[in-house]
C-alpha cells in the first residue's frame, strides 16, 4: 500500500506563535520525501499534522486523496517511527514486529508468518527468536521499521530515527532505509536537520526555515540550484559575496562587488540587494579562463584526505573557503601568501541578499 500526501495551505499556531506558515506541497505516492531544516523550524509539527496527533489551525491534509480532517491518528493510514524506538526489551524480535498485528486480532501463526516476511525485508532473516537486547543499534533500528511496516501503512513517518546512532552506522543505515523504502514502495516522510542524510536518501527534499518552506526540490537541484541564500548556506558549504545587480538576462546576471563585477546564473529575482553564492569545490586555483577571478590571501588549510580545505580572506577581510582536490602534490601557496581563484558563471548563483 502507498499513498500521496497533500498538504494544502496548512498553518499551525500555538498561541501567538506560528510554527508552520501556510505550507502547500504534494508528496507523491511511493516517494522518499524529507523535511530538512534547523532545530525549531517546524519539521516535527508538520509530521504530527500528517500523523493526526495535531489538527491544523488552518488548511487541509489529504492522504490517498482522502481529506483527513477529523480523522484521528489511529484511523489514518500512517505509522510513525520516533528517535527512541520504544521496542519492548523483554519480547522477542518477532513479537516486537508483530505487536500491532496482535492488537488487530491476527492469529499467532499468521503473525509469525508476517514477522518472518518482514525480517527478510529488513535483511535479518531467521532472527525472530532473538531478544531485542541481543541486537546492535542498527539492527534495532531495522526492527522498529519492520514493526511500523507490519500494519501495512501507506505512509511511514520517520522523526530523525538515526540521530542516536554513531556516524558509521548512520551512514550505513541511510542505504538500508533507502533500500527498504524501494522494496516496499511505501511513501516515506523523513524529518532531519542533517543535510547529508536528506541528500543521500531522498527523492525530494523540502527545506524549512522558521515555519516556512523555502524550497522543494531534488537533492541535486537543491545543491546546484538553491532558490534562496538560506538554502545555499544550509545545504552544503558556500561562499557568499554581496553586491549590486548590474545587469540580468537569459538566465545570467552580473553583480558589482567589492572585487569588481562577477557573473553567475540568475533567475531574475527582484531585491534591493543581491549576493553571489559559490561553493568551495567550484573555485579553482589560478586563473584558468573560468571567467570570474578573485584575489585572496591564505590563512590556513585543513587536510581532509581526498581534498584540502583552504581558508582564505578576500581584500575586504571577508572569508573565502576553497576546496582543492588532493592531487598528490602539496599546495604551492603558504599561509599569508596571496593567490588567485577563478570560477565559471555556471558554477555560481546570484540570489537576493538576506540579512
Ligand atoms: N505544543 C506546542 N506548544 C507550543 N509551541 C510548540 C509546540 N510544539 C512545537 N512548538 C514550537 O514550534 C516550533 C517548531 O517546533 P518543531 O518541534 O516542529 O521544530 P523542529 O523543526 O522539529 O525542531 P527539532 O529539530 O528541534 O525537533 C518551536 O519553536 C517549538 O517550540
Amino acid at each position: 500500500m502507498t499513498a500521496a500526501v497533500e498538504i494544502d495551505h496548512v498553518t499551525q499556531r500555538f498561541g501567538d506563535f506560528t510554527a508552520v506558515h501556510d505550507a502547500t506541497l504534494t508528496i507523491e505516492a511511493g516517494e522518499f520525501f524529507s523535511f530538512l531544516g534547523p532545530s525549531g523550524c517546524g519539521k516535527t509539527t508538520l509530521l504530527r499534522l500528517v500523523s493526526g496527533f495535531t489538527e491544523p489551525t488552518a488548511g487541509r491534509i489529504s492522504i490517498g486523496g482522502k481529506d483527513m480532517r477529523g480523522i484521528g491518528p489511529n484511523k489514518r493510514p500512517t505509522a510513525m517511527i520516533f528517535q527512541n524506538l520504544a521496542l519492548f526489551p523483554l519480547m522477542s524480535v518477532a513479537e516486537n514486529i508483530a505487536f500491532g498485528l496482535e492488537v488487530r486480532g491476527l492469529g499467532k501463526a499468521a503473525r509469525r508468518r508476517r514477522a518472518d516476511e518482514l525480517l527478510d525485508l529488513i535483511a535479518l532473516p531467521g532472527q525472530g527468536d532473538k531478544k531485542v537486547s541481543e541486537l546492535s543499534g542498527g539492527q534495532r533500528q531495522r526492527v522498529a521499521i519492520a514493526r511500523a511496516l507490519a500494519v501495512e501503512p501507506a505512509v511511514l513517518l520517520l522523526d530523525e530515527p538515526l540521530s542516536a546512532l554513531d556516524l558509521k552506522l548512520r551512514q550505513h543505515m541511510r542505504a538500508e532505509l533507502r533500500a527498504i523504502q524501494k522494496r516496499t514502495g511505501v511513501t516515506f516522510i523523513y524529518i532531519t536537520h542533517d543535510q547529508g542524510e536528506a541528500l543521500a536518501m531522498s527523492d525530494r527534499v523540502a527545506v524549512m526555515r522558521a515555519g516556512h518552506i523555502e524550497q522543494v526540490a531534488s537533492p541535486t537541484e537543491l545543491y546546484d540550484r538553491p532558490a534562496t541564500g538560506f538554502v545555499a548556506g544550509f545545504v552544503g558549504e558556500t561562499n557568499r559575496i554581496p553586491g549590486r545587480l548590474l545587469q540580468a538576462g537569459n538566465g545570467y546576471g552580473v553583480i558589482e562587488t567589492a572585487f569588481g563585477p562577477l557573473s553567475a546564473r540568475f533567475d531574475g529575482a527582484d531585491s534591493d540587494s543581491h549576493a553571489l553564492f559559490v561553493r568551495p569545490e567550484r573555485l579553482g586555483l589560478g586563473d584558468a579562463g573560468r571567467g570570474n577571478r578573485l584575489q585572496a590571501t591564505i590563512e590556513n588549510s585543513a587536510f581532509e584526505g581526498a581534498h584540502l580545505l583552504v581558508f582564505a580572506r578576500l581584500a575586504d577581510g571577508s572569508p573565502l573557503t576553497v576546496q582543492v582536490p588532493n592531487g598528490g602534490q602539496p599546495l604551492a601557496v603558504a599561509p599569508g601568501e596571496g593567490f588567485t581563484v577563478s570560477f565559471a558563471a555556471d558554477d555560481a548563483t546570484i540570489l537576493p541578499a538576506e540579512a
